[in-house]
């Protein structure tokens, strides 16, 4: 019987099975940071256990409040830096190197494909963009990760969705995965890994897959993935020239991590994305979802361009092309957030910055901040914000506040009248 690409990672790390459905497979990155790392630093040292399985193995970021914006968050900072120097992990990025967890580290080439990665944050799912097995884990897992490196997980049982037809302008992954989540529900993909396959995903540059695959998470999957493929080794050969003679070579070893044509689903799913239209949530779960024409005109307060789901280069470029030598509304307040330095710097060059701060934006850091309602822009009771990031949850970037979720190109338009528009408007 084939497998799926889930099934041949699993298989090539697995290190013990004590029951079918308790599979111990060793793990190749282990991501961390300040929020739930410091727990888990905390809890080791108080065991005596205060040793890292492999400093070269462990990739760690202030990322979520940062700089610091109080006591508690200063010393979740200082925990996780005292711990990375005196583990020697290299790969730490503090303040000033920082950006959200989920777009540094792929920038920094640190996910292969056939990789297992696990991460106390549940957008780990992103990193399965690259072809490999990324998990968020709670306090316990992360704990094994960082002694041993090691993670238990149940049998993988995949569901496939395959994405045919042809996106319309200015529709783009946020729509898809937006559009799926409304499909499948958010309980649809509940312990089970989404492959995303097909020609529009193969059609998508890296970003567009990472913005895939984090939302998977929404649908309740372990993991998104998609199947490593020229893209992949394009994005990574900066990382991994020195391994291969060529791309074609890099390309050619991935495709052992291929789904087999006979390999078994749990459910199979095709969409056509040629009618879809741009997506936006109005409720409190991301499977809340309408087409944009049924929420226009309904009014926002802020509008929010930035997390690990869209804060990439391309997602700037989409929200600045329809900003460009415009104002946004009087009655709104616009955050743009560059997810890394790189993207940051890459914004100021390619005039990406003038044009947000031109069209009245707040320009802001690298930081998950207001995405999880923890600083920088967080709301008032009643207020709403138009946001390009993953979750609506009631309170979700401050208490009482509602959450719009939709794709750069429907933040930007949005900002522009102040009430939820439609971006093809501006095409
Ligand atoms: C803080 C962290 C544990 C959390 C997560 O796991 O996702 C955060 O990143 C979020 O998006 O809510
Ligand atoms: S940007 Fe938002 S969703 Fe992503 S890791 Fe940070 S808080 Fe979580």
């Amino acid at each position: 019987m084939g497998k799926t690409i889930a099934e041949k990672i699993f298989d090539s790390h697995l290190r013990d099975q004590p029951s079918p459905d308790n599979m111990i497979l060793s793990l190749d990155v282990v991501m961390c940071h300040e929020i739930t790392t410091p727990i888990a630093i905390m809890d080791l040292m108080e065991k005596g256990m205060d040793k890292v399985f492999d400093a070269d193995r462990i990739k760690a970021v202030i990322d979520h409040v940062t700089p610091a914006k109080d006591t508690k968050t200063a010393t979740q900072g200082k925990i996780m830096r005292e711990w990375a120097r005196r583990h020697k992990i290299k790969d730490f990025f503090d303040v000033g190197e920082n950006g959200v967890c989920h777009a540094l580290f792929p920038e920094k080439g640190f996910v292969r494909p056939g990789y297992t990665v696990i991460m106390g944050d549940s957008h780990t799912c992103t990193h399965g963009a690259f072809g490999a097995f990324a998990a968020g884990v709670g306090t316990t897992d992360l704990e094994v990760g960082i002694y041993k490196g090691v993670c238990s997980f149940r049998a993988p049982e995949t569901m496939k969705i395959n994405i045919v037809g042809e996106l319309q302008p200015s529709v783009t992954a946020k729509d898809v995965i937006l559009n799926i989540i409304k499909r499948i529900s958010v309980n649809g993909a509940t312990d089970r890994i989404i492959e995303f396959t097909g020609p529009v995903v193969e059609s998508f540059n890296m970003s567009s897959r990472m913005t895939l695959c984090n939302m998977a998470v929404e649908a309740g999957a372990t993991c998104g993935i998609c199947l490593p493929d020229r893209v992949t080794a394009e994005y990574l050969w900066p990382f991994i020239r020195n391994d291969y003679a060529t791309i074609d070579d890099a390309v050619n070893e991935y495709r052992q991590y291929h789904s087999d044509p006979d390999a078994e689903y749990v459910e199979s799913l095709e969409i056509d994305v040629t009618t879809l239209v741009p997506q936006v949530t109005y409720g409190y779960k991301p499977d809340l979802v309408k087409d944009i024409n049924e929420m226009v005109g309904t009014p926002v307060d802020q509008i929010y361009i930035g997390s690990c789901t869209n804060g990439r280069i391309e997602d700037l470029r989409n929200a600045a092309s329809i900003l460009k030598g415009k104002k946004l509304a009087n009655s709104v307040r616009g955050i743009v957030t560059p997810a890394t330095p790189l993207i940051y710097r890459q914004a100021l060059e390619e005039g990406l910055i003038a044009i947000f701060m031109d069209a009245g934006f707040c320009v802001l850091n690298p930081t998950c901040g207001a995405c999880l309602g923890m600083s920088s822009g967080v709301l008032a009771e009643g207020e709403s914000c138009a946001s390009t990031t993953n979750r609506n949850f009631n309170g979700r970037m401050g208490k009482g506040g509602m959450v719009h979720l939709m794709s750069p190109y429907s933040a930007a338009a949005t900002a522009l009248n102040g009430k939820i528009t439609d971006p093809r408007d501006f095409l």
